[in-house]
């Protein structure tokens, strides 16, 4: 308790840790005066960085990028930042995401339905699609990386993590191409025809997330060592079994195919995802409207709980008169 900040102390009263990352943990915590349970996410001071690089002293270089991203992106599907507190390391209040991370929930022996695995992609493609047209690449999507809203199955999912992002914005290229090409370099007019496909990083990860969603393992890994890893991605050859896949439906397995090409310019992308025979399902569209519906409804910020003070009695008509 005594490495928090006093103004995240005097704000926030941290409870048990919910579950630990790579770069920290996820603490549940209770808001003091709404009494509301938050969810604190702490991200350590790289220890590394600041005993090697001094000029590292101040913090990450990407923690402002990342929590001026936070604040600005507003999405069901995207993690709401509530409180940024700096201290001995860096804390994140957020809404509190009690289903935990996808990563859970598709590890062996657990298995997702198809029906569960489109609810949650559609919601990843809908979250994707806005942060690449505010200029957003995240880079590092993956089931850790997907919260789910509640312990129930049809439940909202949320993206988090903005560490490896990266904002497109006016590049000096389109600068270049906007002048006549008279005097420019063939090279120039080559590399513009592959420019601009960072955001299709972010389809592939997604092909991957689609397939470990539906399968229960990994496309690519090391389990099998010829090819080496590296080589099965770089050649697209992932691993089939016949045996899994053949209890799913021919559309999911196509849509994850479209997403697993190597050649980024040929890669499927969020819109024509989102026009894929699979995700043309009226009934999981409507049950997302429903989940959005609902909490639309909550975002009113709840009545403060009126505790009675200790020692008064209420006789039992009091709170008709203090009614709504
Ligand atoms: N690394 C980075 N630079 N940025 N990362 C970030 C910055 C943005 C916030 C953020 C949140 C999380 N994760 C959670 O919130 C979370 C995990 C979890 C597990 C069980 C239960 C609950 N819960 O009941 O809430 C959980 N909430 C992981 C990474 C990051």
């Amino acid at each position: 308790q005594l490495e928090y900040p006093k103004e995240m102390q005097n704000k926030y009263i941290v409870s048990k840790t919910l579950g630990s990352g790579a770069c920290g943990e996820v603490k549940l915590a209770f808001e003091r005066d709404t009494h509301t349970k938050v969810a604190i996410k702490i991200i350590r001071k790289s220890k590394f960085m600041t005993d090697v690089l001094p000029e590292m002293q101040d913090k990450p270089f990407n923690i402002e990028t990342e929590v001026g991203i936070l604040k600005r992106i507003d999405h069901p599907c995207l993690i709401r930042i509530i409180d940024f507190f700096e201290g001995k390391d860096f804390y994140i209040v957020l809404e509190l995401m009690e289903g935990g991370e996808l990563f859970d929930k598709v590890q062996r022996p657990a298995r997702l339905s198809e029906r569960t695995c489109k609810l949650y992609f559609y919601q990843m493609l809908l979250a994707v699609q806005y942060l690449h047209k505010h200029g957003i690449i995240h880079r590092d999507l993956k089931l850790e990386n997907v919260l789910l809203s509640s312990r129930e199955e049809n439940c909202l999912v949320k993206i988090t993590d903005f560490g490896q992002s990266k904002i497109i914005g006016e590049t000096s290229l389109m600068q270049t191409l906007c002048g006549t090409p008279d005097y420019l370099a063939p090279e120039i007019l080559h590399f513009a025809g592959t420019a601009g496909y960072g955001r299709s990083v972010d389809c592939w990860s997604l092909g991957v997330i689609l397939f470990m969603c539906l399968s229960g393992y990994p496309p690519f890994s090391k389990k099998s060592a010829r090819p080496s890893l590296t080589e099965q991605i770089t050649s697209g050859n992932y691993c089939y079994i016949e045996e899994v896949w053949k209890d799913i439906s021919r559309d999911a397995f196509d849509l994850v195919q479209k997403f697993l090409v190597v050649d980024p310019t040929k890669r499927l992308k969020i819109e024509e995802a989102l026009e894929h025979p699979w995700l043309q399902d009226e009934h999981m569209r409507h049950t997302f409207q429903q989940l959005l519906a609902q909490t639309q409804n909550m975002r009113v910020k709840p009545e403060p709980l009126t505790l009675v003070p200790p020692g008064r009695k209420r006789d039992y008509h009091e709170d008709e008169k203090t009614g709504p």
